[in-house]
């Protein structure tokens, strides 16, 4: 059922401003649009207001006035109390006019509706009724009332509002040859003659902004125009009732307001304040006068212009004392007639939602983390005032679990770090597939990994690398698998650093639907993805005491369970794990588990830091020149002479993966086919140092001059070690707990020998 305020669905942008300013909660979320919820609206028009992408508009009747006036039956127009305040830049005679051209046959003032149901009022007034009696001109209010306070049906005046009344009137005086337009600032009058016990006495409902657009669409400038007499009753003080205080003096209630049996109010606070206290009997007064608008009837939603509450009221005021109106009462309306039905009842229409258990609540609060007390921030971003009753709404099916914004924004995070993951998976398997696997290096340090990468390839041992970052782990494990029987079956490769404890075990294991918040299917995890076949765990030293329990029991039983899952399933995998970080001082330090350890390091393979390895450093250029000439598009086919001396003198502690991002580089900046130091890293240029044996060079730069001085001292200590091991150079080494091609590098580069300390041999 939809009733007179729509949505835009295009339009919403879901920032819930509508769900957060509707007194009662009548907008439910939907995928992608908030909607009204018409039984329960009270046509307050607060959504309308509130929304800026004007997603939310009044059913618009202009149109169905236009059909109405195209047709042979009479047409009258009558003109809500407020007009004076709306259309205050013509006088009420031009408004007329205007009207008349539009096709209106007449014109009435909804003032005279007023007084015709003063007498009704009055009458329930002084019958001394036993219980507050409550207005009921204001339709917002009767449909409060009827729909979220259906306890206090019995306290609304049985009397018809001042436009159904003047409605009927004209309808009685014409048969039913005639249609009623009344014209207004209010909305929720388009609710309200909708009712079954109103229905009939108006045919439409047109706001000010729609008269005034038919106006515009009509090219009719109001002030051009002449002035006409109404055609309706003249009233008397029934122009004053718009505005606050004006029932009252209308209805000559003569208790003045500080009276508490009189109460007149108006406002959304204030109306729903009363009521409230009404419904919980905290006051007992004889009358309660509501308008829900604030101001009264004058700051109606269906409004034309911005003026303040105070200068309207002003402009009702002036009217009414002017008495510059000029009627022409159509004489039919002086006839008598059969008294007036002017009573209404009213119904029972409220829908009662479903109330949630407590256990209820507690679990969709658990949805959205809201597992203690203070998780609950009650921030009202969602639109409701606290978390609770977010929950009940969304257990009533109004709202959405992702309305809560900051679940939402946790959300997005996980996701993102789940989509920089797949993002590295799906890098990692075109690398496999199409990027380089070969392991360049004749130096005695890669020859050895070769060999133990042979032996343990075709095994189906686990294999643990170790080595610092840059090394080539990687490689090795790609290598490893490929040297393999599960070769052509997937190397699934996974980075334990870049997930949540959470999210690696579903990543890992999979599971179930339901599992978790946002585990909305089935999923398989990397296990079962990598059966058949081999998994790499790069970064094993980062992951929790949880998961190193977890890990160490699929590969004692080689059973995998999801997230949630009550089953195991059987896999086949391969497992290669690499790490730098000292996995044996984690155990002695208690981050590691011990029984983890002995599990992964069946088989280690070390791989050497490139500052160990500088035998390959020539061919590793070569390699990644060739790479790199392919990918930057350019053809660079060699590297200078000082170039590769200087990387000699390079400690590399980004390892191979530094040289190839240092090669890259200078092959974007070299202007020919040649690397040259210059297109190297500054650090780079320093490492040459031309004089560092002639501690009486002139000092230049610091660096200069501290790179001297150092390269003086180590050529000290080297002769020291000479000396003491009298020119024995693995002795030496050992001394001096360095490989010894280090020691004969670090010799050669000082050019000493140990033939020179040997005795005898001086
Ligand atoms: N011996 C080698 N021959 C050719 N390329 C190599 C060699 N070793 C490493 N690389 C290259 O160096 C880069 C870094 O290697 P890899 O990613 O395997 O190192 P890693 O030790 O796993 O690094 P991290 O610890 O940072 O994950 C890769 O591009 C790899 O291809």
């Amino acid at each position: 059922m939809t009733g007179p305020i729509k949505t835009v669905k295009e339009r919403c942008r879901k920032c819930y401003a509508c769900v957060r300013n509707c007194p009662v909660k009548a907008i439910k979320v939907k995928a992608n649009y908030a909607e009204v919820i018409y039984p329960r609206c009270i046509g307050c028009g607060k959504c309308i207001a509130v929304c800026t992408q004007k997603a939310k508009i009044i059913a618009d009747s202009s149109e169905e006035t236009r059909q109405f006036l195209a047709t042979a039956k009479k047409t009258v127009a009558v003109l809500g109390c407020s007009f004076p305040a709306f259309f205050h830049d013509a006088s009420p005679g031009q408004l007329v006019t205007g009207l008349k051209r539009l096709g209106f046959s007449e014109v009435h003032e909804g003032a005279s509706g007023v007084e015709l149901i003063s007498d009704s009022y009055m009458d329930q007034v002084e019958q001394s009724p036993d219980q507050p009696l409550i207005s009921t001109h204001c339709p917002t209010i009767v449909d409060l009332i009827e729909r979220h306070y259906p306890q206090m049906l019995k306290n609304l005046m049985t009397t018809v509002s001042p436009m159904i009344a003047i409605g009927r009137f004209i309808k009685a005086h014409h048969g039913d040859d005639v249609r009623v337009i009344y014209i207004s600032s209010c909305i929720a009058g388009k609710f309200e003659i909708a009712a079954e016990q109103v229905a009939g006495a108006i045919d439409g409902v047109l706001t000010y902004k729609e008269l005034s657009q038919m106006f515009r669409q009509q090219k009719l400038d109001l002030n051009r125009l002449g002035t006409t007499p109404f055609d309706g009753l003249e009233p008397q003080k029934g122009q004053l009732f718009p505005i606050t205080g004006g029932p009252f003096q209308v209805f000559d209630v003569k208790d003045d307001f500080f009276h508490p049996q009189f109460i007149s109010t108006e406002g959304e606070e204030n109306s729903l304040e009363i009521i409230r206290d009404l419904a919980a009997g905290r006051i007992q007064a004889r009358l309660v006068d509501i308008r829900f608008c604030n101001g009264g009837c004058i700051g109606g939603p269906g409004k034309n212009n911005r003026l303040t509450t105070f200068s309207k009221r002003t402009l009702i005021h002036q009217y009414f004392q002017s008495g510059s109106t000029t009627y022409k009462t159509n004489p039919r309306y002086q006839e008598p007639l059969p008294e007036l039905d002017l009573t209404r009842t009213f119904r029972n229409k409220h829908k009662r939602l479903d109330l949630p258990s407590g256990d209820s609540i507690r679990k969709i609060l658990q949805q959205t983390n809201k597992v203690r007390e203070q998780d609950e921030l009650d921030c009202g971003a969602c639109g409701y005032a606290t978390c609770r009753e977010h929950a009940i709404a969304v257990y009533q099916g109004l709202a959405d679990i992702e309305m809560c914004l900051p679940y939402s924004l946790q959300r997005l995070e996980e996701d993102r770090v789940i989509l920089a993951q797949k993002y590295e998976l799906a890098k990692h398997a075109l690398s496999q597939e199409f990027g380089e696997v070969e392991i360049v290096g004749k130096d005695p340090h890669t020859i050895e990994v070769l060999n133990l990468i042979r032996q343990v390839g075709p095994t189906p041992t686990t294999v643990l690398i170790r080595g610092e970052s840059g090394t080539g782990k990687e490689l090795t494990a790609r290598a490893i698998h490929q040297m393999s029987q599960r070769a052509d079956k997937t190397l699934v490769t996974l980075n334990c650093t870049t997930l949540t404890d959470s999210l690696l075990e579903s990543e890992l294991f999979g599971h179930k639907k339901g599992a978790f918040t946002g585990a909305l299917t089935d999923k398989r995890g990397l296990f079962e993805a990598a059966n058949g076949g081999t998994i790499f765990l790069d970064e094993i030293g980062d992951i929790t005491p949880k998961l190193q329990a977890e890990l160490l029991r699929v590969l004692d039983s080689g059973e995998i369970r999801p997230v949630g899952g009550n089953s195991s399933r059987q896999v086949d995998v391969r497992l290669i794990a690499a790490t730098n970080k000292n996995l044996e001082q984690g155990v002695t330090d208690g981050w590691f588990r011990e029984d983890l350890f002995y599990r992964l390091n069946v088989f280690s393979i070390t791989m050497p830091p490139l500052r160990s390895r500088l035998g390959s450093l020539e061919a590793l250029v070569e390699q990644f020149l060739r790479s790199t000439s392919k990918r930057v598009n350019k053809t660079i086919d060699s590297i200078d002479r000082r170039a590769i001396e200087a990387m000699r003198n390079y400690q590399w502690p980004g390892n191979i993966r530094e040289l190839q991002n240092i090669i890259e580089r200078a092959a974007v900046l070299t202007q020919d086919n040649c690397i040259h130091l210059e297109n190297l890293p500054v650090v780079f240029t320093e490492l040459i140092a031309k004089h560092h044996d002639d501690p009486d060079q002139p000092l230049t730069s610091f660096r200069d001059s501290l790179d001297r001085q150092l390269q003086l001292i180590e050529k000290g200590l080297l002769k020291s070690y000479l000396e003491q091991t009298q020119g024995n150079v693995s002795e030496a080494a050992r001394r001096a707990q360095l490989p010894r091609r280090s020691m004969y590098r670090l010799l050669e580069r000082h050019n000493l020998s140990g033939e020179d300390y040997r005795p005898g041999e001086k």
